[in-house]
């Protein structure tokens, strides 16, 4: 039985009549071909990346798995269509929380039309994509104090600047994120999540080891999701924090040149998200 994805945080939302993805409970998403170039240039990007023996093992673990087109009955009602099967990132959370932040200074790319570059670039300058080299395009966080979920609205995510991009990134790993604003996040799971050997930061880095040679592919307005879990258990790895990238739609042949646009704002998002795991080692060593 397909359903509307419950931990979706950005992109094309099935809803009021609107084509979007769908998830089954084997752990599949499933997104829709968008009608134009976008759903075919996604296919292809993932065709192609599934069989490129220079992708190394380590790295197509940031990417979802990818199952193929498969013919699915739409969540607008308008009967089968191609929709991309991947794997399902949030599958298997029980409560998790997710951030998906584009990366990039710029979402356009050469030769495309007029009015596809007027609305990115509008876009790009009204976000942080052109100051920081990344925009958070959404997120949902669990907050423990409250037992439910700190959502805000796409158009107060939209309209972050510099200090509000910092601030999601610190209450992504804070266990009050719906607690007034005159409240400081506490970053309880900054060293959890964000530190540590396995931890978002060290993947990010895994990830801009490879950025810093692949000179096989331009991943043009593409996002970087992060997941971990909330659901308490006795596990020391229950949190489970997990790096993916998402959304090819517009990504292209490298052509042998480095993505200095992914590299950049990788690299920029980086800072910001080591600047926290720091802060919070010298607060607790600091005993406050
Ligand atoms: O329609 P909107 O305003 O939600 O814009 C979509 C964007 O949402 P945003 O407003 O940035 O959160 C959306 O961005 P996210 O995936 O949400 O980061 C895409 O940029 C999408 O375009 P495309 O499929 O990548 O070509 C954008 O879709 P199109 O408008 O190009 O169909
Ligand atoms: N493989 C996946 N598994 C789980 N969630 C996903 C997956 N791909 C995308 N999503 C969710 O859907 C959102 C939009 O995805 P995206 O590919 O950017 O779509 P769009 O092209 O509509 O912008 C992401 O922010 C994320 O919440």
């Amino acid at each position: 039985m397909l359903k509307v994805p419950e931990h979706q945080v950005a992109g094309h939302i099935a809803k009021d009549g609107k084509l979007g993805p769908l998830v089954d409970d084997r752990g599949r998403f499933y997104k829709p071909l968008q009608g134009d170039a976008r759903g075919e240039n996604e296919a292809k990007f993932y065709e192609s990346f599934s069989s490129n023996k220079n992708v190394p093992d380590h790295i197509r673990g940031y990417f979802p798995a990818y199952h193929g087109v498969q013919l699915v009955e739409a969540s607008n009602g308008s009967g089968k269509l191609p929709h991309l099967a991947l794997e399902d990132v949030v599958s298997g959370y029980a409560k998790p929380s997710v951030m998906d932040v584009k990366i990039g200074s710029r979402t356009w790319y050469p030769d495309v039309s007029e009015e596809y570059f007027d609305k990115c670039i509008k876009k790009d300058r009204e976000t942080t994509t052109v100051s920081l080299g990344f925009r958070v395009s959404g997120l949902k966080v669990f907050d423990h104090l409250e037992s439910g979920f700190w959502r805000p609205d796409k158009r107060v995510v939209l309209a972050y600047k510099v200090d509000g991009a910092r601030t999601a990134l610190r209450k992504f790993v804070s266990s009050n994120p719906l607690a007034e604003n005159s409240v400081v996040p506490d970053c309880a799971f900054a060293s959890e999540v964000y530190g540590g050997t396995n931890g978002i930061l060290a993947q990010l880095l895994e990830l801009k080891a490879w950025f810093e040679t692949q000179t096989l592919y331009h991943f043009n307005s593409c996002s970087i999701l992060m997941v971990y879990e909330n659901e308490s258990g006795g596990d020391e790895r229950r949190r489970r924090a997990r790096v993916k990238l998402v959304d090819f739609a517009h990504v292209l042949d490298g052509n042998g040149v480095i993505d200095h646009n992914f590299f950049g704002g990788l690299c920029s998002f980086i800072k910001f998200i080591k600047d926290i795991v720091e802060s919070s080692e010298n607060c607790c060593e600091n005993g406050h």
